[in-house]
């Protein structure tokens, strides 16, 4: 038998302001650097050394006293002895006194004494003289000690995601491993009697399974360690049993079905009955139904999303990326939005928000405003056009059509 209770439909921002309230950043963690990458720093990073270490050498070439090269001219050119060879990693060089050089490599040190560094381009490239055939200045080509970074400088701040600049800051400045926030783990589980893994025959009513991977992937992508669990049927037993049992692996587990009005709408049966877990309209387009709690002893967040893949796609990105990005140590920002041109008209439901897969592009008129192409495919069975998306077109609730040229808000998808 269908229950039917009219339900109060709730703002996309209170949805959101609920489930941040059941996350907090979590303590600290030391990881091995090359395990950090895409974590967030915990604590700021200060250089133990200076960068560059030494005073070291800019080019290949020959480190010289920039007096002796006074009045060198093609013309005229000085002609130096050299006295010393000196590669990259040299431990200790020897001095170089006025009127002689010293061969030099990019990277080495610059050796007591010398104050410039000629190219060899300017030069004959002599092994026992050279020949110079221009003059310089102290200081020329000479990479000094702590002109990048100073000993006991802060190089990365609190905060900072960890890509592959920071990693080459960490590793520059010697750490080994660094203090960061813990890659939450992620769970993702589908329900659905229908569903079928990918690669197996398809029976009559059925349909591959496509939430788990797509939800999965996408926070693989916000720097979440997930496990993917796949899918169970409709039975509430199986449901709450495989869910007790991912609770260990789990910092917050994602749901996608069985939250909305059907008979077999499994999770919120066996969710609601946990007295934890809310179910709720949010007055939106696609992803109206949606579920969020706590289960098992440690109060284990869950956010049940619903089953249809464009649904659970654009519930995503609004609903679960903030929760993960607090739990990463990062703020809860929504996605980066910007103001584009529509291409063509749009229509939206009355009272709620839509969010429109769309193509955003640069401009087509001089007035520097993108444009936004709304797919042609918007049903939230129709994940076709997922692929190609790389914006969220925004119809705010009361907006029920924008005609073709209206400047309207995108959501700006992750890169990939
Ligand atoms: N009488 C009403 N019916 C529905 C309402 C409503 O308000 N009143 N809401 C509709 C809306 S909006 C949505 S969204 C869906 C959400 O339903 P559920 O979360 O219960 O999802 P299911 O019924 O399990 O599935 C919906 C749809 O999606 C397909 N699906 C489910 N899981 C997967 C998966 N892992 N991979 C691929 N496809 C999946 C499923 O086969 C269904 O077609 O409810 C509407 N109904
Ligand atoms: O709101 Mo449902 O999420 O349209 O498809």
């Amino acid at each position: 038998m269908y229950t039917i209770r009219k339900v109060l439909m709730k703002s996309v921002e209170q949805h959101i302001s609920d489930l941040l309230g059941l996350v907090s950043t979590p303590e600290a963690t030391e990881l091995d650097l090359l395990k950090a990458q895409g974590t967030v720093l915990a604590a700021p990073i200060v250089s133990p050394v200076s960068l560059p270490g030494f005073d070291n050498s800019a080019m290949d070439g020959y480190a010289v006293h920039a007096a002796d090269l006074a009045g060198a001219s093609a013309e005229a050119p000085v002609s130096l002895p050299v006295v010393a060879d000196i590669p990259a990693g040299d431990p200790d060089p020897a001095a170089i006194r006025p009127g002689l050089c010293a061969r030099i490599m990019t990277g080495a040190p610059l050796p007591t004494g010398a104050d410039a560094v000629v190219p060899v381009e300017w030069t004959d490239g002599g092994a026992v003289d050279v020949r110079i055939d221009r003059p310089t200045r102290p200081g020329s080509f000479v990479r000094r000690r702590g002109e990048d970074v100073e000993e006991g400088a802060t190089v990365l701040r609190a905060g900072a995601r960890i890509g592959a600049g920071e990693m080459g800051v960490l590793a520059a400045v010697g750490r080994r491993s660094v203090p960061v926030r813990p890659r939450p783990r992620v769970v993702v589980l589908s329900t659905g009697e229908e569903l079928v893994e990918p690669g197996r025959p398809l029976g009559p009513g059925q349909i591959y399974e496509s939430n788990s991977y797509m939800i999965a992937a996408a926070a693989r992508d916000e720097g979440c360690e997930v496990y993917r669990h796949g899918f169970v049927g409709d039975d509430p037993a199986t449901v709450w049993d495989t869910l007790e049992g991912l609770l260990v692996r789990a910092d917050v587990v994602v749901t996608t079905g069985g939250v909305s009005m059907g008979v077999y709408d499994v999770v919120k049966e066996v969710l609601t009955r946990q007295g934890t877990v809310e179910f709720t309209q949010v007055a939106m387009q696609p992803g109206k139904p949606q579920g969020f709690g706590t289960i098992g002893p440690d109060k284990t967040p869950i956010l049940t999303l619903p089953g249809n893949p464009v649904s659970a796609f654009v519930s995503f990105h609004l609903f679960v990326r903030p929760v993960l990005r607090r739990l990463r140590g990062l703020q809860p920002n929504p996605l980066p939005s910007v103001r584009a041109r529509l291409t063509t008209p749009v229509s939206s439901p009355q009272g709620r928000r839509s969010y429109l897969r769309a193509v955003l592009a640069g401009p087509a008129a001089g007035d520097g405003v993108p444009t936004v192409a709304p797919a042609v495919r918007q049903g939230s069975h129709q994940l076709s056009a997922l692929a190609d998306a790389n914006g969220l077109l925004v119809v705010p609730e009361e907006v029920t059509e924008l005609p073709a040229g209206a400047l309207a808000e995108v959501l700006v998808l992750p890169d990939r």
